[in-house]
């Protein structure tokens, strides 16, 4: 990986094979870019399961967030663009988790997946989720995703700080720095969406909420909180509003 420092930022070359995976996602789910947020929530809801077994083990890992959860935010920025920010208190990632999990494709078969997908690109939908690369299918509605995390504190990550990965849609190469806003998320992970303009559709409540809704067929075993109005960053303490799902 060829990094180097700019204003402060590490600047990372993705694998080739990220920048292919990512145009087989976008190509052959296209048609069903709802997904994006089912993968999502999916991956939140395998960071907050991550942080509950690790509890069991090491307590320690519940300090910074009490509640285990997933808010969904959705906000029009003055400019008309909008923005969804998915936040969950898991697990979280530590700088090279953001940079192995997101910037390379660790997972183990990959490639045969990018054999198989490129060949046969009608039943990705499941293949990608299966792979656990649903993190792609952000691109499907953004054309830039940012994702701040908190990694959980632990014996050998005792002060952890909050990083900030950083990718556009058609770039090879993503960003990597520590988060200016501080340690706001107590633990876990926030993806923000930034919305291509012919997916405002996203930004509608009820857009949402028939979303998770729909694809909460699935089991979240954390509730999944809602938030519309306008609100600079995630309360620590959620609003006791009725979760969505
Ligand atoms: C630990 O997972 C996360 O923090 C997380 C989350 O809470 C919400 C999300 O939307 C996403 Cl994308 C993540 C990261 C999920 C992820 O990419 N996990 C992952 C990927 C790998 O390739 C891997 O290979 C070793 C391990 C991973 O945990």
């Amino acid at each position: 990986l060829s990094v180097f420092a700019q204003d402060g930022k590490e600047k990372h070359a993705y694998q080739s094979d990220v920048a292919r995976l990512r145009k087989i996602v976008i190509n052959s789910l296209y048609s069903h870019r709802d997904v994006f947020l089912r993968e999502l929530i999916s991956n939140a809801n395998d960071a907050l399961e991550k942080l509950r077994l690790t509890s069991l083990t090491e307590p320690d890992v519940l300090t910074g967030a009490e509640q285990m959860n997933i808010t969904i935010q959705a906000t029009r920025d003055e400019d008309g663009s909008g923005r969804i920010i998915i936040t969950d208190t898991g697990i979280g990632m530590t700088a090279d988790e953001l940079t192995n999990n997101l910037g390379t494709l660790a997972k183990s078969g990959t490639s045969e997946f990018l054999s198989r997908a490129e060949s046969d690109t009608s039943g990705n939908g499941n293949l990608i989720g299966a792979f656990g690369l649903g993190f792609y299918s952000s691109f499907l509605v953004a054309d830039r995703v940012q994702v701040a995390s908190l990694a959980a504190k632990s014996s050998k990550n005792p002060d952890p700080k909050q990083y900030v990965f950083s990718s556009g849609a058609d770039e090879n190469s993503f960003d990597i720095f520590t988060d200016p806003r501080g340690n706001t998320l107590g633990r876990g992970t926030e993806i923000t969406l930034f919305l291509k303009g012919d997916a405002g559709e996203y930004l509608e409540e009820k857009t949402i909420k028939d979303l998770v809704n729909k694809h909460s067929s699935f089991s979240t075993a954390f509730p999944i909180y809602l938030l519309t109005h306008r609100v600079e960053m995630v309360p620590k303490e959620v609003p006791e509003e009725e979760p969505v799902a």
